[in-house]
């Protein structure tokens, strides 16, 4: 399993090993000892799923403070571009965003540390998205960051003619109205 921390300091892209043979191949998504040894103790309590279409864009969602969640995120059907914004008071990359390809052909997974927003447009024809986090849902805490914000300068890769978000993710906040946390 290869670890690599991305230019904002906690997010890692994960790429595990595969062992193919004629009938397909095997693969250690995840293991907790390696895992911690290099992104740190992160005890993740939840797993996730969810299945969208083309163009669907989910996010970019957040809990605030003591709800934040890290996120372990990968894709085990189609590609998704997975987008990250730091929210980190104080972080020397706040407003930055990382931007990773995820597709279920490569099996590459992003973590996102506590303290960012999170969403993927997707890019395949349909795509579900697996996803481990290290505290539970909590809606009363949620806030969404519009995804389409200039201030982000996120290049999502489709017209948002093709995209098909939900009511909460088109009236997110702009980054200028959100609190760091
Ligand atoms: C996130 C979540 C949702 N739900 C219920 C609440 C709604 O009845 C339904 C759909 O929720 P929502 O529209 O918020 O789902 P997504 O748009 O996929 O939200 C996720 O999108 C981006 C990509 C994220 O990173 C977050 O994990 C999460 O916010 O699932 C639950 O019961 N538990 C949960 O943990």
């Amino acid at each position: 399993m290869e670890f690599i921390e991305q230019y904002i300091k906690g997010v890692w892209v994960i790429k595990p090993n595969r062992f193919g043979d004629a009938r397909g191949y095997f693969s250690e998504v995840f293991k907790k000892e390696e895992f911690q040894a290099h992104v740190g103790p992160v005890e993740f309590v939840q797993d996730n799923e969810s299945f969208s279409s083309h163009g669907v864009l989910r996010g970019l969602h957040f809990q605030r403070g003591e709800f934040s969640q890290a996120k372990l995120v990968r894709v085990s059907r189609g590609a998704v571009l997975d987008v990250a914004v730091d929210l980190r008071g104080g972080s020397p990359t706040y407003g930055r965003h990382v931007a990773v390809e995820l597709t279920a052909h490569e099996g590459t997974q992003l973590f996102i540390p506590r303290g960012f927003a999170h969403g993927f447009v997707v890019l395949s024809d349909e795509a579900q998205f697996q996803y481990k986090v290290d505290n539970v849902y909590a809606p009363h805490s949620e806030a969404t960051l519009r995804f389409d914000d200039p201030e982000l300068h996120i290049d999502w890769r489709i017209p948002q003619d093709q995209m098909l978000l939900s009511p909460k993710d088109k009236c997110g906040m702009s980054l200028k109205d959100v609190k760091p946390f």
